[in-house]
């Protein structure tokens, strides 16, 4: 099993605080916001929301070999369902990343215990739900249509999930460049892909060869996107640069109430 060399780590990334912006809820609206456990819904107490118009179109882009990006794949009747099993399943807890950042970023894992100290070498799998099968037919269904589109099950090879961590990161948070490279040696030498799904409010996200923020290309993840990494690009740097506060879905915060901030879940096949 591979473990992040200091360079790579989430935590380092964490700790980079030019990747996070201040927030900008009042400090009224964020003490109504502090509650344990945490809820990605908002309290009722908050009556109101800031969202966008939904974009109609879905479209795709071949970033580089491996690399897809689903524009708009996800409805926002799916958008509502995920962060209704996300809420369901509960068990957000705010990860051990030694950093300002780092209660700006709520996680949850599901299939197997990740976590940023100790990755995947712990023993409390026992205690992490499965992936609803719901979720994972999500998943299956975005890498057959990626598959599809170019054509090609060898530069996007077929995986079965059985690890999702999901992230949740309030409109002042960020992760710093990374590669995911804790799965089996087996995984990664296959190029099993990584399937990220995004929810909530866009994300300024970074990706690149190197760890460089400077060298790194830049894109927007919004809502209901699915960004698909495998293949070649298996190991590819990525990180969230900022939240763009306001932009989610105004009839995805109507119908779920989410709050502020930006959900986001990674499958990977261990
Ligand atoms: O939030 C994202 O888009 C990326 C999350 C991520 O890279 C991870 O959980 O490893
Ligand atoms: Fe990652």
């Amino acid at each position: 099993m591979h473990k992040l060399s200091l360079k790579s780590s989430k935590e380092e990334l964490a700790a980079d605080s030019s990747f996070c912006e201040d927030v900008n809820i009042n400090e009224k609206d964020e003490s109504k916001l502090k509650e344990n456990p945490f809820s990605l819904i908002l309290p009722r107490s908050v009556s109101h929301y800031h969202g966008t118009n939904n974009p109609k179109e879905s479209s795709y882009e071949l970033l580089q070999s491996g690399m897809i990006l689903l524009k708009n794949y996800l409805t926002i009747s799916h958008q509502v369902e995920i962060v209704k099993i996300c809420e369901e399943l509960g068990g957000f807890y705010q990860p051990g990343y030694k950093s300002r950042g780092k209660d700006k970023l709520h996680m949850m894992c599901l299939g197997r215990r990740w976590d940023p100290q100790t990755q995947y070498n712990n023993d409390k799998t026992d205690a992490v739900p499965m992936i609803p099968d719901k979720l994972v037919s999500f998943v299956k269904m975005a890498l057959k249509d990626s598959q599809a589109l170019i054509n090609s099950e060898d530069e996007l090879p077929s995986m079965s999930p059985d690890i999702c961590i999901v992230n949740f990161y309030s409109t002042a948070g960020g992760l710093g460049l990374h590669q995911d490279r804790d799965e089996s040696i087996d995984s990664l030498s296959r190029g099993l892909p990584v399937v990220s799904i995004s929810i909530g409010d866009a994300a300024e996200f970074l990706y690149g060869d190197k760890g460089a923020v400077k060298k790194a290309k830049k894109m927007v993840l919004k809502s209901g996107d699915v960004l698909i990494f495998g293949g070649k690009s298996r190991l590819v740097f990525h990180g969230v640069k900022s939240v763009i506060p306001s932009s989610a879905p105004l009839a995805l915060l109507k119908e779920t109430m989410l709050r502020p901030g930006r959900l986001n879940l990674t499958f990977r096949q261990f």
